[in-house]
């Protein structure tokens, strides 16, 4: 499923209109009746249904929406927010059509009149604004929408919630708390962003008619990995296959302060399909892993206080290497970095205290041959950005963007929507996963389980998505069926990831 900027939309929408002659108001038409279509779903012929309806073509589509329900007998009164002037255009000429079919509406003059109508209402449907919302709401929506939010009708909201912008990095203050919003084609840039994504509810996308293509081009490339997603691109074992072929791996990380970071992570990836693993880290740590990672083999290096010092010790002959987890924040970590990345003709993937190893040594990182790989949570991508992770939370998908295309590294930014982005900037976002995997050692088991992807036979933007796909699903399968968001912990993800491959 594509995600869109509001520019990427309306090029779309102006291209099907004036290269393809599939005109505005049959748009609209289409949208109407589509989003009509999926609000059946959520009420019933006993509701009473008020829509409101905006002076652009989100209201338009609200006349289309109110004429199909009306026709299919559903109890529906339309309030139009603007003066009948100030509509124009494919909006205009759909309250015509609507007034055609004999159907009235009211005008709004007042707040006082709006509580009368809407205390009778059971649902009401916002088409006040959508994608063409510019700035903080403006008189009289400043005042409607904090009234409807406090009214206990069903919200749903038609394209996305009023005063919600598509973009991201764009500030507004007020929208509609939607309880449901119909998504018009494809989910806005907001739909996914932590301070904007609230005010959706729960969404759905409706076809309009326009086909994907029409797309292409015109957007920067960014959807939604899905399950079919996965199906489609998860190699299949090869019956003959061999250990070597499911990928050899090696882990360098763990301290004795820390040691189970990488236990997780050296677990996480075998159970993820890892063929071989080894595990660089200090003596005292292969001590402890060795009983509970059977399957591993170690390589004890050398150490100062408990932490890795050097990496003297191994042969760089690996198809994957993950590099960071518990290894502690020392001065001879930027050195350790260095040469693992010089010396490793795999991908490497860098994650927690390797990130900010790496800080030292990003100008070097683009001239490597090999993938690298970063998987921050906004906390370490914030440090690596040098900007306040309320900054970066406000533009995640251009900061992404930019890192990833600068520094010529795939990006793995973590979080309630996980977002992936490779060096030439095409980027997917994750909607599995949830707040259960908020805990310490998630990170870690996400590291292993993308250590395993990169050495199958797909590219590293497969693997990539494959994996984050992987982490989420085992977390809302446990959910679901085992455990609460409180009790999961990032080692039943290891173990549970066994029911999320047998679900594809
Ligand atoms: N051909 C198309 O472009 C289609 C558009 N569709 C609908 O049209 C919408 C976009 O239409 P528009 O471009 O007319 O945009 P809107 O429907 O969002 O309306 C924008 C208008 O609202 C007013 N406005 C903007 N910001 C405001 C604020 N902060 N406070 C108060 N008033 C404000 C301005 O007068 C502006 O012209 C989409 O979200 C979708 O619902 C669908 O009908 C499908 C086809
Ligand atoms: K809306």
């Amino acid at each position: 499923m594509h995600i869109v900027t509001a520019k990427e939309m309306y090029d779309t929408d102006r291209y099907a209109m004036e290269e393809m002659g599939l005109q505005g108001h049959l748009l609209m038409e289409n949208a109407g009746r589509a989003v009509a279509t999926a609000i059946k779903d959520q009420v019933s012929e006993e509701d009473q249904i008020l829509i409101l309806v905006g002076k652009g073509n989100n209201g338009g589509d609200g006349f289309v929406i109110a004429r199909t329900l009306l026709q299919q007998g559903y109890s529906v009164e339309v309030l139009q927010i603007p003066n009948d002037e100030e509509v124009q255009g494919d909006a205009r000429t759909h309250r015509e059509i609507y007034e055609a079919f004999g159907y009235g509406y009211r005008r709004f003059d007042s707040v006082d009149s709006l509580a009368t109508l809407s205390s009778r209402k059971t649902v009401i449907i916002d088409c006040l604004l959508g994608i063409g919302v510019k700035g903080p709401l403006r008189s009289p929506y400043d005042e409607i929408v904090p009234h409807v939010n406090q009214l206990d009708a069903k919200v749903i909201s038609v394209d996305l919630p009023s005063g919600v912008p598509a973009d991201e990095g764009v500030s507004f203050e007020g929208a509609i708390q939607a309880d449901y919003t119909v998504v018009i084609q494809y989910p806005k840039t907001s739909a996914f962003l932590q301070h904007t994504a609230p005010y959706y509810g729960d969404w759905k996308a409706v076809d309009i008619g326009l086909p994907d293509h029409l797309l292409r081009g015109r957007n920067k490339g960014c959807s939604v990995w899905t399950k079919s997603d996965v199906v489609a691109s998860l190699p299949e074992r090869e019956p003959f296959s061999h250990k070597g072929s499911h990928g050899k791996g090696l882990v360098i990380g763990g301290s004795i302060q820390m040691p189970g970071s990488v236990t997780m992570t050296s677990r996480a990836a075998l159970r993820a399909g890892a063929g071989l693993l080894t595990v660089a880290t200090v003596s005292k740590v292969i001590s402890i892993l060795a009983s509970s990672v059977t399957e591993a083999t170690f390589i004890p290096l050398e150490e100062q206080e408990g932490r890795i010092s050097s990496v003297e010790g191994i042969e760089f002959g690996y198809d994957g290497v993950a590099i960071g987890m518990g290894m502690g924040r020392h001065r001879e970590g930027k050195e350790l970095l260095e040469k693992v990345l010089k010396l490793s003709e795999s991908p490497v993937l860098i994650d927690a205290d390797g990130l900010y190893a790496l800080k030292g040594y990003l100008s070097e990182v683009k001239s490597r041959s090999y993938p690298t790989i970063i998987t921050p949570h906004p906390g370490e991508m914030a440090h690596l950005l040098d900007v306040s992770i309320p900054e970066l939370l406000e533009k995640p998908f251009h900061y992404s963007r930019q890192f990833a295309s600068r520094y010529g590294v795939h990006v793995v930014l973590k979080g309630a929507f996980t977002l992936v982005t490779t060096p030439d900037e095409k980027q997917w976002v994750h909607t599995t996963g949830n707040v259960g995997l908020a805990k310490g050692g998630s990170g870690d088991v996400l590291a292993g389980m993308l250590l395993a992807m990169v050495m199958q036979p797909q590219t590293v933007e497969l693997a990539l998505n494959n994996g984050v796909w992987l982490h989420g699903s085992t977390a809302d399968l446990l959910t679901e069926q085992a455990h609460s968001t409180y009790d999961l912990l990032a080692t039943d993800l290891i173990d549970g990831l066994s029911k999320t491959y047998r679900t594809i």
